[in-house]
């Protein structure tokens, strides 16, 4: 059993609120992702998880078991840090089997347990190396065999990927998800790259200035956002907001809206569309082209329209340059609306395919 509530959760220092009312839940077995910008409170939240830091006020429980005021060595958590903390006079094996020593685990276990995590992460070869003869990815998989001997079925992750390059990333990134479905790990991983987020989890918490700004599935907060932050964070380049004060003709925005907005949708808020979904053509809002990124198998387009941008992603041929004068429309159930106050106001039923 090792289901994690939150309930309410508040980390105070002084002034600062850290973590203000948060809850939420980690079902048995599956990956929530806590993202967020710096300084959101996403680290303060795991390590209150683990018991690294006392709450304020609020509750954590465990497996059912209520563990907000215990002992971190007693939660049956494991972590895994940004930083790998390694020891660096010990080699891959000692590191690995460290916290097994301590706790008193008999060593025909020990090797059993190595061999099987050295294994899962492709580390036999390496058991004798020190830490400092090992490359960034080569060290993250220390930190995770360490995480697999010892056997928890709650994980802790923070940043644990932040100081590789985008291509291991990707790599380790799969792998971690890979391995805590294989052991069935209940998982809490912390990041401010959504696109992590959007792969691995199976629920995402996107968190602001410390409070919870929408909890679901990565589908749910590309395909419905709650808050033009939510809209924005999730998706590269973010989604389009147009500022409808801000919009000179606002016939010609309806037109690009395909019909979506009626006179009265139109008095004020944000019209949101993402880039995948802007057409460029002759009809709809005017806009100039200020940058055309050309990445092969897409083109990313940069318009203006007066003092506001908007990003379209193309097909792969570049067919503008900068400077080209164009319109831009989108597909009625594309439109996303929200009110000057940043909240939803409305929704397309279905997702845009
Ligand atoms: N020990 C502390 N004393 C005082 N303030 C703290 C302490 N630890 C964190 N904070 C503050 O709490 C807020 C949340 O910090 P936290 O590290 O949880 O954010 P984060 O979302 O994990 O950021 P990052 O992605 O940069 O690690 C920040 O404003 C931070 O300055």
């Amino acid at each position: 059993m090792s289901r994690i509530e939150i309930r309410e959760l508040v980390k105070q220092w002084g002034a600062v609120v850290a973590v203000d009312r948060v809850s939420f839940s980690v079902a048995e077995g599956s990956l929530t992702v806590l993202l967020g910008p710096s300084g959101c409170g996403k680290s303060t939240i795991l390590r209150l998880i683990a018991g690294l830091e006392n709450v304020s006020s609020g509750a954590i429980s465990i497996g059912g078991n209520e563990v907000t005021g215990m002992d971190a060595a007693k939660r049956g958590v494991s972590m895994v840090f940004q930083s790998y903390a390694l020891f660096p006079h010990l080699t891959v094996r000692e590191n690995i089997l460290f916290g097994l020593k301590v706790r008193g685990i008999s060593p025909a276990d020990r090797r059993s347990r190595l061999e099987d995590a050295a294994r899962m992460v492709g580390l036999e070869d390496l058991l004798g190396r020190k830490p400092a003869q090992l490359s960034g990815g080569q060290r993250q998989r220390v930190a995770l065999a360490r995480s697999i001997v010892s056997r928890r079925r709650v994980c802790l992750m923070d940043e644990p990927l932040s100081n590789l390059d985008a291509k291991l990333r990707a790599e380790m990134r799969d792998d971690i998800r890979s391995l805590q479905q294989k052991l069935g790990l209940t998982m809490v991983y912390v990041t401010h790259d959504q696109v992590e987020a959007m792969t691995m989890a199976d629920q995402v918490v996107l968190i602001k200035n410390g409070r919870i700004v929408q909890t679901g599935r990565p589908h749910d907060l590309y395909e419905r956002p709650r808050t033009t932050f939510a809209a924005q964070f999730m998706g590269s380049p973010p989604m389009n907001l147009l500022e409808i004060d801000l919009i000179e003709k606002r016939s010609a925005l309806a037109d690009a809206c395909g019909g979506a907005l009626t006179e009265e949708h139109l008095s004020e808020g944000f019209v949101g569309v993402r880039p995948e979904h802007v057409q460029v053509g002759t009809a709809g809002l005017p806009v100039r082209i200020s940058a055309a990124d050309y990445l092969g198998a897409e083109t990313v387009l940069r318009m203006t329209h007066g003092q506001q941008t908007l990003f379209a992603k193309t097909d792969g041929r570049l067919r503008y340059q900068p400077g080209d004068r164009v319109h831009v429309s989108w597909p009625e159930k594309a439109v996303h609306r929200f009110g000057a106050d940043g909240l939803r106001i409305g929704a397309p039923d279905r997702a845009v395919s």
